[in-house]
């Protein structure tokens, strides 16, 4: 085992698999993350990110398989690996009777960071992810987009090595998109690792030095973007790789005339 280094990579998926009664979610997946690299994954809906992504950030027991982020077993060294993660995961589980302000600052105090550096951090992430107005509302009354930018907020509060994001930009308005873009891509400039899934091909494009192309389960393509895209546009790569643009059949009692 080795300790956390800059020469492994940022996270280092192996065999990992997930069933969930008959469906076999996640097939025996292997994906090595630089460290330093903007990185994308991409799939069709229910292709197994989610599942895989959880199981990478300790959120979700695999089956079979290891997951390790700079180095650290993140299933056998929970507490090694936790700081160096921050997570946005799908489907957000918050503490949503806190408000905004207060849920950074669990977040903080969580990770056992001084009050005085959380309450500055805080202040700080509110600033940036345009937060401030949201004041003393609970986080359960919040807006899908806004939900999105404190559960973000939360994970950058302890400034991890490694950036784990379901679909961070889902749900967020073009000027909240622009201000998470530079704060990740500030982040990757200083070292950091970004790992995001995203349905969105030209976001990936824009952002990404890397891409993971995922289907039932396995890698199908990994790696540069330029080289995963092999000439094409990442979209045009995307649905080669998954079997080509099927047929769409008719639905021809779809018009507003018929009865
Ligand atoms: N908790 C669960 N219980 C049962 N089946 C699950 C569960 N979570 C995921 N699955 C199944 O596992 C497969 C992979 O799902 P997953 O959410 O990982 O895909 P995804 O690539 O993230 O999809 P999407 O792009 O739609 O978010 C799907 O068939 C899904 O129905």
């Amino acid at each position: 085992m080795s300790g956390p280094t800059s020469d492994v990579p940022a996270l280092a998926l192996r065999g990992l698999v997930k069933r969930f009664g008959q469906t076999l979610a996640v097939a025996g997946l292997d994906l090595d993350i630089p460290a330093g690299s903007f990185y994308g994954v991409v799939g069709p809906n229910g292709a197994g990110k989610t599942t895989t992504l959880s199981m990478a950030t300790g959120l979700l027991v695999p089956d079979a398989g290891e997951a390790r982020v700079h180095g650290v077993d993140v299933w056998r060294q929970p507490a090694q690996a936790a700081p160096l993660l921050g997570i946005l995961p799908d489907g957000m589980r918050l503490f949503d009777r806190l408000t905004g302000p207060e849920l950074i600052s669990y977040a903080g105090l969580l990770r056992g960071m001084s009050a005085e550096v959380v309450a500055a951090r805080r202040d700080d992430l509110l600033a940036a992810l345009d937060l401030r107005a949201g004041g003393a509302t609970l986080v359960a009354d919040y807006s899908a987009g806004m939900t999105k930018k404190i559960a973000l907020a939360c994970a950058l509060v302890h400034a991890p090595r490694v950036l784990v994001l379901d679909e961070p930009f889902e749900a967020v308005d073009p000027v909240s998109a622009t201000a998470i873009r530079a704060i990740l891509e500030r982040f990757v400039a200083a070292g950091g690792t970004v790992v995001m899934s995203s349905h969105v091909m030209a976001l990936v494009e824009r952002l990404c030095t890397h891409v993971a192309v995922v289907g039932g389960g396995r890698v199908l393509a990994a790696g540069s973007l330029d080289d995963v895209r092999a000439g094409q546009g990442l979209e045009e790569r995307f649905v080669g790789l998954l079997g080509g643009a099927t047929e769409t059949p008719e639905l021809s009692w779809l018009r507003p005339s018929s009865d």
